[in-house]
């Protein structure tokens, strides 16, 4: 049995102390804090994920370094699953315990303890493709985490600069090369030809639409998109806005998916290039969340949010399936969380079976992965669509009996291309939603019509302990602090089309308060209300009480 490489570790390790006073959480997103503190835990994650492949009977796993959406100064780093999907739950609590281990030797000792626990055979190979974003501390940390792969002894591959999906994409294209199921060709390159090709097969005949204004948070989304255009040709025409992404200080500021979705406003910076009737749309940090908005014709911001993404790509699916004669064999369902906008679950209702799961990408990909075809986004523009593998067989093996069937058919399977199926991807979904303005021949004013959305307001609440917060029936409803789920729903029956839920933050060290209602001004109140009662009943001090919290 082979055994750590206890010496190369502890001393590789000694050059990566843990700071004091801090611990880490591997979340919904991975490890995700301040950059300057996250030394340590890249070069462990080098290990933990060299342990994973090998777990795995040495299938390529992938780490992504990135903080997202947020500030500049954060950065992260997440494991991703042969597949192309998010690191399985169990292991989440096991690299966590093993990035809190306190000296180098501890954390030997925690690794030769979880080795044997997890009975990882150390003998097996170790395969690992890596990747970062434009962030001014990833250098630093890729050099980390590069010293965690050479302590293991392990087989890496740097991807370099890239998109999370695209480090998705690639991981699962690794594992499934020469294969039956192979998902493309392992490269940056095969991507942009992977989507590229799809998207010209399913737009093929139809008039060049007008130019896209993509904002791209000032992040590698830009160097993905101006790569992507080269592939595209005059096929879709855009523009590039918020690309500066050598610039210290500009990352996601005032700009991006994130802004868009929680101030729910035009980035000032597109201001003088957005004009009215056009379309736009807004990218991440990592280009995983898309936002599309428009300005009217009285040039009003409207946005167009993963919920409306969802509801456009969805009716489309259904219809080229029942164009394809498949509607028996194929069902398609929708997933969402509670953060959906109430109007959206209604819409989508009355058409297709809805799925409420608990926030964070692997609840809705999961639960996406229960339908023959799956379709899920959260809110803010995180989302993709699954094709089960026994409707992928069959899409191939279905007998068209007229050419209208074969047409929907081809279309339905260049779909299955033109998707990244592995994760949320903003650039594929961009490229999913332009199919299908351009096949119903909507502008944004059309697509925003399907349903109106019921205003909204999202607060944040600092608590001292936000792990007192526990909920159930998907988070829509608190379960502690006792009796405070009541007193929510009291306040909520005050208002015409309320609703409202209180959930801890997975991601930051807040509780989130969400609340919707008929109108506008009963939103924010309802919202404000919640937050106040939230921030008294978790012991908040009344000097510190945010003065909007009513
Ligand atoms: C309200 C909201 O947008 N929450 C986000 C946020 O999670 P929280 O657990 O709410 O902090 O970050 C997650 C990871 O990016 C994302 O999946 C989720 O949708
Ligand atoms: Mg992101």
């Amino acid at each position: 049995m082979a055994s750590l490489p206890r010496k190369e570790i502890q001393s590789l390790s000694d050059l990566h102390p843990k700071p004091e006073n801090v611990t880490f959480q591997y979340g919904t997103a991975g490890f995700r804090t301040l950059a300057s503190v996250l030394d340590s835990v890249l070069f462990r994650v080098g290990i933990i994920a060299a342990l994973r492949s090998k777990k795995l009977d040495g299938r390529t796993v992938g780490v992504m370094i990135t903080a997202s959406h947020n500030p500049e100064d954060d950065n992260g780093v997440k494991i991703v699953d042969p597949r192309g999907e998010m690191l399985e739950a169990s292991w989440e609590g096991h690299a966590t315990v093993l990035s809190n281990a306190v000296t180098s030797a501890d954390f030997v000792s925690a690794l030769e303890s979880f080795v044997q626990t997890a009975k990882i055979d150390l003998s097996k190979p170790t395969r690992i493709v890596y990747a970062r974003d434009t962030r001014p501390s990833g250098p630093a940390l890729v050099a980390a985490l590069e010293d965690g792969f050479k302590a293991i002894g392990a087989d890496a591959r740097n991807a370099g600069v890239t998109t999370t999906p695209i480090l998705h994409y690639l991981v699962r294209a690794i594992n499934t090369k020469g294969t039956e199921e192979s998902y493309g060709v392992d490269s940056e390159q095969g991507y942009f030809e992977k989507l590229s090709g799809a998207f010209k097969k399913l737009v093929a005949g139809r008039p060049t639409p007008p130019t896209l204004l993509i904002d791209c948070a000032n992040g590698v989304g830009a160097i993905a998109a101006s790569q992507l255009s080269q592939y595209l040709g005059d096929t879709l025409p855009f523009s590039l806005a918020n690309t500066a992404t050598t610039t210290l200080g500009v990352l996601n500021k005032n700009c991006g998916a994130d802004f868009v979705k929680t101030t729910q406003k035009l980035p000032p910076s597109l201001a003088d290039k957005l004009q009215p009737g056009e379309r736009a749309c807004s990218l991440d940090g990592d280009a995983d969340r898309l936002m599309y908005f428009y300005l009217d014709e009285r040039g009003h911001f409207h946005m167009l949010d993963g919920d409306k993404i969802a509801a456009l790509v969805a009716a489309f699916i259904v219809d080229f399936v029942k164009l394809a004669g498949l509607e028996n064999e194929i069902k398609v369902g929708i997933v969402q969380t509670a953060y959906a906008n109430g109007a959206s679950t209604k819409y989508l209702l009355e058409r297709l079976p809805v799925k409420c799961v608990p926030t964070g990408v692997k609840h809705l990909h999961h639960a996406a992965e229960h339908y023959d075809i799956g379709v899920y986004f959260e809110a803010n523009g995180h989302g993709t669509v699954l094709f089960s593998d026994t409707t992928l067989a069959t899409l191939k093996s279905h007998q068209p009996l007229s050419p209208a069937q074969s047409g929907a058919l081809k279309h339905l399977i260049s779909l299955t291309e033109l998707i990244n199926q592995t994760v949320g991807d903003a650039l594929s979904d961009m490229l999913l939603v332009e199919v299908v303005l351009a096949h119903k021949s909507y502008t944004g004013v059309e697509w925003d019509s399907l349903y109106a959305d019921l205003p909204n307001r999202l607060v944040k609440v600092v608590v001292g302990d936000r792990n007192t917060f526990l909920t159930e029936d998907a988070e829509r409803r608190l379960v502690s602090p006792p009796g405070l789920q009541q007193k929510v729903e009291e306040l909520v029956n005050l208002y015409q089309g309320g609703r409202s839920f209180v959930r801890p933050s997975g991601t930051e060290d807040v509780v989130r308060v969400y609340a919707e209602a008929a109108i506008r001004a009963q939103a924010d109140e309802l919202a404000f209300r919640v937050a106040g009662l939230v921030y008294d009943e978790a012991g908040g001090d009344a000097a510190q009480r945010p003065k909007e919290f009513l």
